[in-house]
């Protein structure tokens, strides 16, 4: 799984028509995203961090430059590309299970291959028991699993994750966090993570891409040198080093 799910972003601008005008939100960004890689994208709000986890999600067409995905351009959204927001999409009729299962029986995988799936990731994600609960008899924090385990039982290359644990409690928060990186650790699927809390970004990812709504491009990048088989929790020297350095550069 570790050679799939590479993203090359090459001289990319996005912005928005309206009318006969465009207003361009990200200006000639290039970036590489290894496959297996965990990166977070920061940046002061209005920077443009959605716009372009949407377009790597094939939501959004460049107006210059592309994106690869593994080599081929990526041009609508595919289930190679998982996408997890902050909102809740799960269907509200449906049960944890029926939700997960949805996207292999919707690819036609068969209802035994698609509940196998769905067991397997309601598991990863710590729902075992819940299956037959609908989204609105869970927790947000729940919600939330469920919506990962949608989102892997496609069995992505990628996923992106656009603030995903932004209206949690910091318990919660944690707990997702902890998961997420054990996900990824079992799974290596690449991961772009946008965020706004640097302590969430230093803590998940091996690289921290600050985007400035000045320039519309990448100010930095700030390499944790994190690896899949490192335990989660680094010095707190090192941390408050990385956080520092994260703070100073989001302000320059
Ligand atoms: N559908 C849209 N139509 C027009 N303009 C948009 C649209 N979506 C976003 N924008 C504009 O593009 C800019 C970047 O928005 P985007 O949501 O990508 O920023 P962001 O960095 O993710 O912000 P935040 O951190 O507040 O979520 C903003 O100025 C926003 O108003």
């Amino acid at each position: 799984m570790e050679d799939i799910g590479h993203i090359e972003i090459q001289h990319v601008c996005l912005g928005y028509k309206s009318g006969l005008d465009t207003r361009t939100v990200i200006k000639d960004l290039s970036l590489t995203l290894g496959a297996g890689s965990f990166t977070s994208l920061i940046g002061s709000s209005g920077c443009g961090k959605s716009t372009l986890l949407n377009a790597i999600g094939g939501h959004y067409k460049p107006l210059s430059g592309s994106i690869l995905l593994d080599g081929v351009e990526i041009k609508t959204p595919s289930a190679d590309l998982g996408i997890v927001f902050q909102q809740h999409t799960l269907f509200p009729w449906k049960t944890v299970k029926e939700n997960v299962r949805f996207g292999p029986m919707r690819r036609g995988a068969g209802r035994v291959v698609s509940d196998k799936l769905a067991d397997e990731y309601i598991e990863l994600v710590g729902l075992s028991g819940y299956e037959n609960y609908y989204p609105k008899m869970l927790s947000g924090g729940m919600q939330h699993r469920a919506e990962i385990a949608r989102a892997l039982a496609n069995k992505p290359a990628v996923l992106l994750m656009d603030e995903p644990f932004g209206a949690l409690d910091a318990q919660m928060r944690v707990s997702l966090q902890d998961s997420l990186l054990s996900i990824w650790q079992n799974t290596h699927v690449t991961i772009v993570f946008v965020t706004h809390d640097v302590d969430e970004a230093i803590r998940l990812s091996q690289r921290v891409v600050i985007i400035s709504q000045r320039s519309g491009s990448i100010s930095s990048i700030i390499e944790t040198n994190k690896t899949h088989n490192e335990s989660i929790e680094r010095s707190a020297e090192r941390t408050h080093e990385l956080k520092s350095r994260c703070l100073t550069l989001l302000s320059a």
